[in-house]
């Protein structure tokens, strides 16, 4: 495990069950539809990688990159798109790519703006979920795993764009944060 990681919260076998039940109910509900996977870089990135390869459809993918942390542990609550999509939308079933909803900052702005475009249908997969950091009220329609109120790293989530690359979700050790 990694210095500075507390706890693992989800292992590397556990995000492998959830990839692949997840992609197996997405098969089902998606079956005769020719869904958009749009995913929320950057810490999407690696669920997005392995989740797509458990769901046995045609779909399209696009990304776009949204941020509202911006350096530390609270969101900003301004919801900024770095780089949107390439693709439009109208018309399209969308579904959201995630590795967490926190706040639900991003994720209410990001609905807000996909019905707005046209959409036909805007629902959201998320690898994890923390209820107890709602700002806003929001209930995904997919989850991997709900995590109680801890700032958590790895696969994909970040503390100051670092421990994106490790192969579990941990605890960040206060003291790391703490220390600035
Ligand atoms: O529910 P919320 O409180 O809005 O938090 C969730 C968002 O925060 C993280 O993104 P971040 O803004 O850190 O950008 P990143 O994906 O580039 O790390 C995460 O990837 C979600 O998009
Ligand atoms: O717990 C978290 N960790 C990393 N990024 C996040 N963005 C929202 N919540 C979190």
């Amino acid at each position: 495990m990694h210095n500075d990681i507390a706890q693992i919260l989800v292992s590397e076998q556990e995000i492998k069950e959830i990839c692949v039940k997840l992609g197996k109910q997405l098969t089902k509900d998606y079956q005769n539809k020719n869904p958009l996977l749009v995913g929320l870089l950057k810490g999407c990135m690696p669920f997005m990688a392995d989740l797509s390869r458990q769901i046995d459809l045609k779909f399209e993918m696009a990304y776009m990159s949204v941020s509202s942390y911006h350096g530390g542990i609270a969101s900003s609550g301004d919801v900024k798109i770095k780089m949107d999509l390439d693709i439009s939308i109208k018309g399209r079933d969308v579904l959201i790519v995630e590795d967490i909803v926190d706040t639900a900052n991003t994720i209410v702005t990001i609905i807000e703006l996909f019905k707005h475009r046209g959409a036909a249908s805007v629902k959201m997969v998320t690898l994890l979920d923390k209820p107890d950091g709602r700002l806003r009220e929001y209930q995904p329609e997919y989850v991997g795993r709900e995590i109680p109120k801890a700032f958590v790293v790895g696969y994909g989530l970040d503390y100051n764009e670092l421990y994106r690359n490790l192969p579990y979700v941990g605890v960040l050790k206060p003291e790391i944060y703490n220390q600035k």
